[in-house]
């Protein structure tokens, strides 16, 4: 079966797209035009590249903004070696030493922060108050130099290279630099810029309050020309085939194979986590809800994360395409009424989701919640970009709607202490009904041969995606996919394993005409401050009907299962 036969032009406005807080424009540069470069802010990389080539950097523009008032992009390190090797050596050399810092919040965020300050009531969360660009940057224009750092091919002069201060009433310098050296102009596809923005969201990119007029590139005398957004990889998206959209839950795989827990991945003692506030802040997209991060049980600040962890709420960072032409997904005419009908609504058209009496439905209800088509595990088809329903009121798109449901990242405890074995787990705040959709796993995307090569303990955060793929035509399938969330991810990297889970997981596809995002459901009525726990067995598709030879199963690279669902029900190990 193909997709893609109903294809049609899409609407160019982007406000359709629930899941996306503004679009981002395709992006031109001038290469004859200059742009004073602000500094290096964050910085990406790939562990499982041992030569560091995929490494990333994260670099603000002062003169320079999109429309919605962000003003980062990502470069690669030979861009950055090339056009300002001295901010590359200055922030390498303060990096390796622990000490380059993320710059204060956007303003923008000052909302949401105001959102955390009504938290510490409840939550005794210690509020540091973000200063602003706007005074940060006036400051920096005034503030004379303290130290200059010389170099022979550059003039580089550092106008204060102190790492923010702790948080204090006043607000503290951040650092500044400005250089005076033309740079090469590098050359990239706007569309690859795109989804390198698009694939690389964190509250730097955030929107800030809107301004009278979009930037206007300095003159020649600026210092600094801006280079383009530099591609992951430009391999265009070609077209493919769902052959089967039947995808048993057995193909989904959480590849997990470890010894006991160990304290490596989780953290603990103090010092070791991330502060909780700096991830309530990274992990503040705007469009989802709130999560908060509590530990009630040691001093543990925060759950440990890869320093350059990368806050992903509902897209995969992929590095294989760049860019997807929405004219592959079938796309229904949205016809009053019709996308409640499978038989009516043409993106459907290949679904196989039935009910128990083996009636075509549908996977959501009116109320928005999953269904739970016969069997588990079959692949939701959305609706999608190029589809002419009403985003808001069209009852086939849930998965791909902004999270609505608050988490909390919490310290594990029980009575039992090995429970706390556990490490961090993910709970809610308010009550779920059962089918309510939660969110989806994020990550990198990538080849299932790399993922099954991990080690710990990246090892410990993939998931398979799978679906059937029989089309011989399309070849560019035959890859099979992993979603890596160790580098990158979102809140679902908390979620826990137990024998008697109240999440379940399905695939669906909405953004991407053959891979699906595996989104996350409550399996029964979830009350406040119940961990949310997922069967890492039910992904492995090991399950029998007997507990016993469940139990007679194990593998040897398993994990003693801390679940705590009891005898009568817990496995005792899980994959892993
Ligand atoms: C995907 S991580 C879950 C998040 C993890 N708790 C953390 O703090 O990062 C999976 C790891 O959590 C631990 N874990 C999850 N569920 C468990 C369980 N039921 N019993 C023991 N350890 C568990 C294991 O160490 C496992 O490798």
């Amino acid at each position: 079966m193909k997709r893609g036969k109903k294809a049609r032009t899409v609407k160019p406005d982007n406000d359709e797209k629930l899941w996306r807080r503004s679009p981002d424009p395709v992006e031109v540069w001038d290469s004859d035009q200059e742009w004073e470069v602000g500094e290096i802010v964050d910085v990406y990389e790939d562990p499982m590249d041992p030569k560091r080539a995929s490494r990333k950097y994260k670099v603000s523009w002062i003169d320079w903004q999109r429309e919605d008032g962000s003003n980062t992009t990502w470069m690669s390190e030979q861009e950055c070696q090339d056009s300002f090797p001295n901010i590359l050596k200055v922030w390498k050399a303060k990096y390796s030493q622990g000490k380059a810092k993320l710059p204060p919040l956007p303003e923008s965020h000052q909302t949401s922060l105001f959102h955390l300050d009504l938290e510490e009531t409840l939550l005794n969360i210690r509020y540091v108050p973000p200063t602003t660009p706007a005074a940060s940057t006036s400051r920096k224009r005034k503030t004379p130099p303290t130290r200059a750092v010389d170099d022979d091919e550059d003039e580089l002069d550092i106008i204060d290279m102190a790492a923010p201060s702790p948080p204090r009433a006043t607000t503290p310098p951040r650092p500044s630099i400005r250089m005076r050296k033309s740079v090469r102009a590098i050359s990239a596809s706007t569309q690859s810029s795109r989804a390198v923005s698009e694939e690389l969201p964190t509250q730097y990119d955030s929107p800030s309050p809107p301004r009278p007029a979009p930037p206007v590139p300095s003159s020649t005398s600026s210092p600094y020309k801006r280079p383009r957004i530099p591609p992951i990889n430009t391999t265009p998206a070609r077209r493919a085939s769902i052959a089967s959209t039947s995808t048993p839950s057995s193909s989904r795989t959480l590849v997990n194979p470890a010894s006991a827990p160990s304290s490596s991945h989780h953290g603990k003692g103090k010092g070791k986590g991330k502060s909780k506030v700096t991830i309530m802040n990274d992990w503040d997209t705007g469009d989802a809800a709130f999560i908060t991060v509590v530990n009630e049980v040691d001093d543990e600040e925060g759950p440990a994360l890869p320093e350059w962890f990368k806050y992903l709420e509902a897209k995969y960072l992929r590095d294989d395409e760049t860019t997807i032409d929405s004219s592959f997904f079938a796309a229904c005419d949205g016809s009053t009424g019709r996308c409640t009908n499978p038989d009516a609504c043409d993106c459907q058209g290949d679904s196989t989701l039935k009910n128990d009496v083996g009636e075509r439905i549908v996977a959501y209800d009116r109320q928005r919640r999953y269904t739970f088509p016969a069997p588990g595990g079959a692949l939701v088809i959305e609706c999608n970009e190029a589809c002419e329903c009403e985003p808001d009121t069209c009852v086939n798109r849930v998965a791909q709607r902004p999270r609505d449901v608050a988490l909390q990242i919490f310290k594990t405890a029980d009575a039992n202490a090995r429970a706390a074995q556990r490490g961090w787990g993910v709970r809610v705040t308010e009550r779920l009904q059962r089918g309510q959709v939660i969110g989806v796993y994020t990550g990198e995307l990538i080849p299932r041969a790399k993922a099954h090569r991990l080690k710990a303990p990246q090892k410990h955060y993939v998931f398979d995606i799978d679906f059937n793929e029989n089309d011989e035509q399309d070849d560019d399938m035959s890859e099979k996919w992993s979603v890596l969330s160790y580098n990158c991810g979102n809140w679902s990297r908390f979620l826990n394993h137990s024998c008697d889970p109240n999440v379940r997981l399905y695939p669906v596809l909405f953004d991407h005409p053959q891979i699906p995002k595996l989104a996350f459901v409550a399996a029964k009525d979830i009350t406040p401050f119940d961990e949310l726990v997922i069967d890492y067995l039910d992904a492995a598709g090991v399950r029998t009907a007997s507990l016993k030879r469940e139990r007679l199963k194990r593998p040897k690279d398993s994990t003693a299962c801390l679940c705590g669902a009891g005898p009568a029900k817990c496995r005792r190990w899980f994959p892993g």
